[in-house]
């Protein structure tokens, strides 16, 4: 079953092309689109809103036609824009009811719905007072409220945790997770923070300059892969015993590096080896690992796991990487034609 159909879908402005030949097919369930700051995230939910035209390609959503059946895909889908679009002078509790009714519910069942909406959300007593006095987090809230509150099938969540601090970003990302696991309603959440989707999304599209860079299943990005990651800690009679590692395992014939290849470089990189699977000989490098340790001061021995960074990890790129101070992500690439990015580097938190 599919939730949302693009074919060959393109966006052509008169400088940007903001999406180019994008071909996705989204299930039901929780998904990620990901992207840096213009890499098209915005235009495509446009779209799929009904709400811009495309330039060429197609593109259906609930099986809908977008470019035919507008107003009926909206009337199905839930929208949180992404910037602050709140009059300042109504309640939550105002303003909600206000988009129910512009929903077409009746004002009875538009004034329960907005409650029960407003408590899923975490607004309680706020809930009745003007929305110039309230917090970024709460009005991210009031947003998703707004896009809840006709009961849709599928809500588009462009970029739900902006201007949220870590705490404020975890509770949203909760609360997006019950959208779908309480009520079942399908969501395209956006974001330039790939950590955030890799926990909350069962599946991430990842776009670039308007084109897919890759689309798949969120544990696809993160499997284990074929090499080990050893951490080690210096002893006294191995002051630097990751240099003696990587010197014995070397000297062994094992492929040995400091940084996983194309990852963000980890805070504690000094101490972590990464062995490549194709031990020698076709030793099994766990055994090999062990064998060459027996003197040294191995603490931890696991598989290591693919970030959702190292989509965008090409070897042109890779310097970048290196670069970025340690602890750091690395900065998804921007498209060349586009303006400064709005809103900071993205990083994999
Ligand atoms: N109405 C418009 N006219 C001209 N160019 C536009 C228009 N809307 C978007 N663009 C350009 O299209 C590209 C994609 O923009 P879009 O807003 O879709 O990106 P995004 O991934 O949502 O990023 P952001 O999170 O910054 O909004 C950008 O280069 C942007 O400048």
């Amino acid at each position: 079953m599919t939730v949302i159909l693009t074919e060959s879908l393109s966006k052509r402005f008169p400088r940007v092309t903001a999406l180019d030949r994008l071909t996705v097919d989204i299930a039901p369930g929780v998904t990620g689109l990901v992207g840096a700051n213009g890499a098209g995230k915005s235009t495509l939910i446009k779209i799929l809103l009904g709400l811009a035209p495309a330039t060429e390609g197609t593109a259906h959503v609930l099986g809908m036609d977008v470019t035919t059946h507008g107003a009926a895909i909206r009337e199905r889908v839930g929208y949180m824009p992404e910037h602050d679009c709140l009059p300042p002078d109504v309640s939550a509790t105002e303003f909600v009811v206000h988009m129910a009714r512009m929903s077409g519910l009746p004002p009875t069942a538009a004034r329960e719905r907005t409650a029960d909406t407003l408590r899923h959300v975490g607004l309680y007593e706020e809930r009745y007072r003007p929305i110039g006095g309230y917090s970024t987090g709460m009005k991210q809230r009031v947003k998703l409220a707004q896009a809840l509150v006709h009961d849709p099938e599928l809500v588009f969540l462009d970029e739900p945790t902006n201007g949220l601090d870590p705490v404020g970003r975890a509770d949203m990302l909760g609360l997006i997770r019950r959208v779908h696991t309480d009520f079942g309603i399908s969501v395209l959440v956006t974001s330039h923070l790939l950590g955030e989707l890799e926990r909350t999304c069962d599946h991430v599209v990842v776009i670039d300059g308007g084109t897919l860079l890759r689309s798949s299943v969120t544990g696809e990005f993160t499997r284990a892969t074929t090499s080990l990651v050893v951490e080690v800690t210096d002893t006294d009679e191995h002051p630097d015993g990751t240099t003696a590692l990587h010197a014995a395992l070397t000297a062994a014939g094992a492929t040995v590096t400091r940084d996983a290849p194309g990852a963000a470089p980890a805070t504690t990189a000094g101490h972590l080896l990464h062995i490549e699977a194709d031990a020698p000989g076709g030793t099994d490098p766990h055994d090999l690992v062990r064998d060459t340790v027996a003197t040294l001061g191995l603490v931890r021995m696991e598989p290591r796991r693919h970030h959702l960074a190292e989509v965008f990890h090409t070897p042109a790129t890779a310097t970048t990487a290196a670069e970025a101070p340690p602890g750091t992500a690395p900065a998804i690439p921007a498209p060349a034609p586009h303006p400064a990015p709005k809103g900071g580097a993205p990083d994999a938190r």
